[in-house]
């Protein structure tokens, strides 16, 4: 498989290639040169085949000969070494959980699937490479625990300061060795531009060797498909149809959930479910993608005003609106339908979910109402984190009924380390070279 820079198409690098930069060279993202096609056969046994196998054919055609099959299979069992499940909440409402993973959230899919790809391309390489990722609030916690201790890997992890869960921060800043946060003065949008800016910097680029760890890079973006398809598995036997809810905040889990659906992969729709960064739902309706300054708000994680991924999303569709109208809805819930949602489901339901679960929730719900899909349709909405990441800003009434897992508790005792620097490349630039 060969891979295309979206700016460029006459720019073409291998699988190999587009990991290890991170981003083309003219910065734009790289995109496979084809969608490659599920064996029908395969996908209809579906409930008899192994998780990793069902992995293992989703990705291995965009990574070809280049890793070879018994890496690649350690790659995926490292990577799904936690379970995936699909947990009624409602008649025809399910939450796929995808918080069971060592820092609560579906990113240490991508972060460790991406480790150890990079991990096998470096194998004979002694070049120190450091690994620049922008948060707002996830990727950064995971991308620090997938490659903690990896040899001749740094993690330079940007933040928006204040603008994090308590939690969240700690996954940041504490773990120190190879890790290093940088607290920026500004939003995620600041945080990503300042990444992907270095990244066009061939002067640092001559001191620095970077790759980058969000879902920019197709190592971090690909493999979330893996979940979509091991919902479909759990459901299958019961529902002929699924349409999947995603929490989206830079748009690179939909939009591996849309590429795994291009593949083959029967899903009857998708939603997009935003905050009040509402770029993307205000593009769909008016054709028009204006980005703003991003808001904070409760599900912070999907505080983004200028999704990377979208233009891939874009690309799936060949460009067209009306065409990725007919498999996307877009639809942007405010704080207070959050809070009134966990507070309503905890009530009714028994299910805790976070902030970002609960915007999932709403758009699927919504969806539903207006489209009046029947009972042989299961809604899926994507619970994206634990809800103990967002414990401090929860609804009082929920505050003690969040269980904190045991693999996070000794976490709030230690120590946050971090850098402080205004939203200006240039003090990224100079804080790279002299470090
Ligand atoms: N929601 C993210 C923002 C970055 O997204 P990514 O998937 O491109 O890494 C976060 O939690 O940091």
């Amino acid at each position: 498989m060969k891979y295309f820079s979206l700016q460029n198409k006459q720019h073409v690098v291998s699988f190999e290639e587009a990991v290890v930069q991170g981003l083309a060279p003219d910065k734009g993202l790289y995109f496979p040169e084809r969608i490659p096609a599920f064996d029908k056969a395969f996908l209809d046994d579906i409930v008899h085949k192994n998780d990793l196998d069902i992995a293992y054919a989703a990705i291995q055609p965009f990574v070809g000969d280049e890793i070879p099959e018994a890496v690649l299979r350690q790659i995926i069992a490292d990577t799904l070494s936690f379970p995936f499940p699909v947990e009624k909440v409602q008649d025809n409402i399910y939450s796929l959980e995808l918080f069971h993973g060592p820092t609560l959230a579906f990113k240490d899919v991508g972060a460790r699937f991406m480790a150890g790809c990079l991990g096998y391309f470096r194998r004979n390489d002694t070049r120190p490479v450091t690994v620049l990722v922008a948060t707002s609030g996830d990727t950064g916690g995971a991308v620090a625990n997938g490659f903690y201790n990896v040899p001749g890997v740094r993690v330079v992890i940007l933040y928006p300061s204040g603008k994090v869960s308590t939690l969240q921060e700690k996954q940041l800043t504490t773990l120190n060795g190879n890790i290093t946060a940088l607290e920026i003065d500004g939003t995620f949008d600041d945080c990503q531009r300042m990444v992907k800016t270095a990244f066009l910097d061939g002067e640092l680029q001559s001191h620095v060797m970077l790759t980058s760890a969000n879902s920019i890079n197709v190592a971090r973006w690909l493999p979330q498909m893996f979940y979509y398809l091991l919902a479909y598995k759990q459901l299958v036997t019961r529902y002929p149809d699924v349409v999947f809810s995603v929490p989206s905040g830079n748009f690179g889990n939909i939009c591996a959930g849309m590429m795994a659906a291009a593949m083959g992969l029967p899903v009857k729709h998708f939603v997009a479910s935003t905050n009040v960064n509402d770029t993307v739902p205000r593009f769909m309706q008016t054709g028009a993608y204006t980005p703003g300054k991003a808001t904070a708000t409760l599900s912070n994680a999907m505080d983004v005003a200028d999704p990377s991924n979208f233009v891939r999303i874009l690309e799936l569709f060949a460009n067209s609106l009306p065409a990725l109208k007919n498999k996307l809805t877009a639809m942007s819930f405010s704080d207070s339908e959050t809070v009134a949602t966990m507070e309503q489901v905890w009530k009714d339901d028994q299910y805790m979910l976070d902030p970002h679960g609960a915007v999932g929730y709403l758009g699927l719900k919504k969806y539903l109402a207006d489209t009046g899909l029947d009972k042989n349709t299961a809604g899926v909405f994507l619970e994206t984190a634990h809800p103990v990441k967002f414990a401090d800003t929860a609804p009082a009434s929920l505050q003690d009924k969040i269980v904190t897992p045991e693999r996070v508790q000794s976490l709030y005792a230690l120590k946050k380390v971090s850098v402080q620097l205004p939203a200006d490349y240039n003090a990224l630039k100079q804080w790279l070279t002299a470090n």
